[in-house]
């Protein structure tokens, strides 16, 4: 897109530029113009001056009609400033011919110059026309004779071929280039030169020869957008002062501009070749900037995929990745933190601050599933608080919770850290044991908790004497989280049939011989009188 815009810009820039040197080429071929008309006009006006002196001359000697032709004769010079001069009375009868005085000439009384120099009384330059004389081309300079008292007696009439090899290379002369072509249009639209001899007094339309008509447009000026032909062409044009034509130029535009198109090629193949190598240049900037970014990236891809964590993020780079990253760092510290306070709710017994049953029942079947992998025994206790009931009757709720927390903060003490204390319900606990070496360490562990819950529970002002029934259930074999559990429901529905403050324990499969065995096996506790006992 860069690359667009450059060559875009360039472009416009070239063509605000082309127009300008257009502009700059034309203005130099008016000012070329300028020197040929200014030319042309004294040309002209010399010759006009020729036969000006000539009358001054007649009017000074006096003469009459009957001396003009022995006056153009004594003049030889106008022989080369003119095809011929003749003379007409005022009449328009022919009186008089430098070349061949036997000629016989027309009657020139209806001829406009003719009648224009009557009328003004001064010299004229006709518009061109076809000699009737010699069928060609002329422009002719009328000339009045003056009699003493001012009288017009005769008209002299130079001719101008405007097909005589000398114009043709006089006008030829003024080219300033070698491209093109240069004619002239009188006023009134007719060709009084041309390379082109043929289109000499004609009058061409616009449409039919635009380049042509172009220059009846004003004094001077040009255009570009002229079809001369069928090729586009540069048309400038300048008119002359004293004469009524008008001196043009016609260039081909591909060779009047044709410095534009070098220019156009080292101006678009730079701007390209610039533009594509500050892209690359800024395209390996970005990269090295941007770097930190990729690393960043990467950081992300190696935190979501669990090979780092988020300290990653707390980079100590002063720059704005750096800041980014801390950010992020910031960000996910707390989404962390909530997260974790989220699954510590979700899993946590909020009374107690042990876990959950949500929390039990994700992990029993975890423990077991691992006690198949690795053949070891998983044992549950399954605790019920006796007659808590009559605690929360007796002593109020308040106390009844305080009982809860101090009872669960025992039985966490009372245990290993690796074994998982959760509160199931109300007054009803469970702890996970895992890797039990059989049944004894399960009685040990019975015993542990009993010796645990001995001393009196000392809470909202009272003292009291608090006992739980625990039934416990060890795995002999492969089993699941249901049995397990029932397993020990077995164990402490015994104990509390045999009078609460004890504990059995069951081998899974094997629930009422374990269940009677393990409090047989433990006379002093069987025989402690079960209930709650007041302090
Ligand atoms: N203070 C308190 N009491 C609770 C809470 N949850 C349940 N309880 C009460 O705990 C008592 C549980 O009684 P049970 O286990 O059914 O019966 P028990 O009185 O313990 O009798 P045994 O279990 O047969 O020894 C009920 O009265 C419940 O209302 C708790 O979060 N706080």
């Amino acid at each position: 897109m860069v690359l667009i815009a450059a060559v875009g810009v360039c472009g416009i820039s070239l063509l605000i530029a082309e127009s300008q040197i257009q502009r700059m080429i034309a203005r130099q071929e008016i000012s070329a113009l300028s020197g040929a008309a200014a030319y042309l006009d004294n040309d002209v006006r010399a010759r006009q001056g020729v036969l000006r002196s000539i009358a001054e001359e007649a009017q000074t000697r006096n003469l009459s009609v009957r001396d003009v032709q022995a006056l153009l004769e004594s003049h030889p010079g106008l022989r080369d400033e003119f095809s011929n001069v003749v003379a007409f009375d005022v009449r328009g009868d022919y009186v008089a011919n430098l070349k061949n005085r036997r000629d016989k000439m027309l009657n020139v009384s209806t001829r406009p110059y003719f009648q224009e120099v009557l009328r003004s009384r001064d010299s004229v330059i006709s518009a061109p026309f076809r000699s009737q004389l010699s069928g060609r081309p002329v422009v002719s300079v009328a000339q009045p004779l003056h009699d003493a008292r001012g009288n017009i007696y005769a008209v002299l009439v130079g001719g101008l071929d405007l097909l005589r090899p000398a114009f043709a290379a006089q006008v030829e002369a003024l080219r300033t280039r070698e491209q093109g072509y240069l004619f002239i249009v009188a006023n009134d639209g007719t060709v009084v030169h041309h390379p082109q001899k043929e289109l000499i007094l004609t009058r061409p339309s616009g449409d039919e020869m635009p380049a042509l008509a172009a220059p009846l447009a004003g004094p001077e000026g040009w255009r570009a957008d002229i079809l001369d032909g069928k090729e586009p062409a540069l048309v400038a044009w300048k008119r002359l002062r004293h004469v009524d034509w008008t001196v043009a130029v016609s260039y081909p535009l591909r060779d009047a501009f044709a410095p534009m198109a070098s220019v156009w090629f080292n101006a678009l193949g730079a701007a390209g070749l610039f533009t594509a190598m500050a892209g690359i240049f800024g395209w390996g900037l970005v990269k090295v900037l941007l770097e930190p970014l990729d690393e960043l990236q990467r950081v992300v891809e190696s935190i979501d995929a669990g090979a780092t964590d988020i300290s990653a993020f707390n980079v100590d780079h002063a720059d704005e990745f750096g800041l980014l990253s801390r950010a992020l760092y910031r960000l996910s510290s707390s989404r962390k933190q909530a997260s974790d306070d989220l699954h510590r709710l979700a899993t946590t017994d909020v009374l107690t601050g042990t876990h959950n049953r949500r929390m039990f029942d994700q992990f029993l079947p975890a423990a077991l599933a691992r006690a198949r992998r690795s053949g070891e025994s998983v044992a549950v206790a399954f605790l019920d608080i006796d007659r808590f009931k009559s605690i929360n009757d007796t002593h109020g709720h308040a106390v009844g919770d305080a009982v809860l927390v101090e009872f669960s903060a025992r039985l966490q003490g009372a245990v290993r850290c690796t074994d998982t204390v959760a509160r199931l319900a109300g007054d009803e606990f469970v702890v996970v044991f895992e890797q039990v070496r059989g049944t004894g360490e399960a009685h040990q562990l019975g015993d542990k908790i009993l010796a645990a819950m001995q001393a009196p529970f000392v809470v909202g002002g009272s003292t009291l004497r608090v006992t739980a029934s625990i039934g416990i259930a060890i795995t002999g074999v492969p089993t699941n989280a249901e049995a397990i559990m029932q397993s020990a429901d077995y164990a402490l529905y015994g104990v509390k049939a045999a009078g609460r403050n004890g504990y059995a324990v069951n081998v899974v499969g094997a629930e009422k011989l374990a269940s009677v065995r393990g409090l047989d096996e433990h006379p002093p506790r069987a025989a402690t009188p079960p209930g709650v006992a007041h302090a």
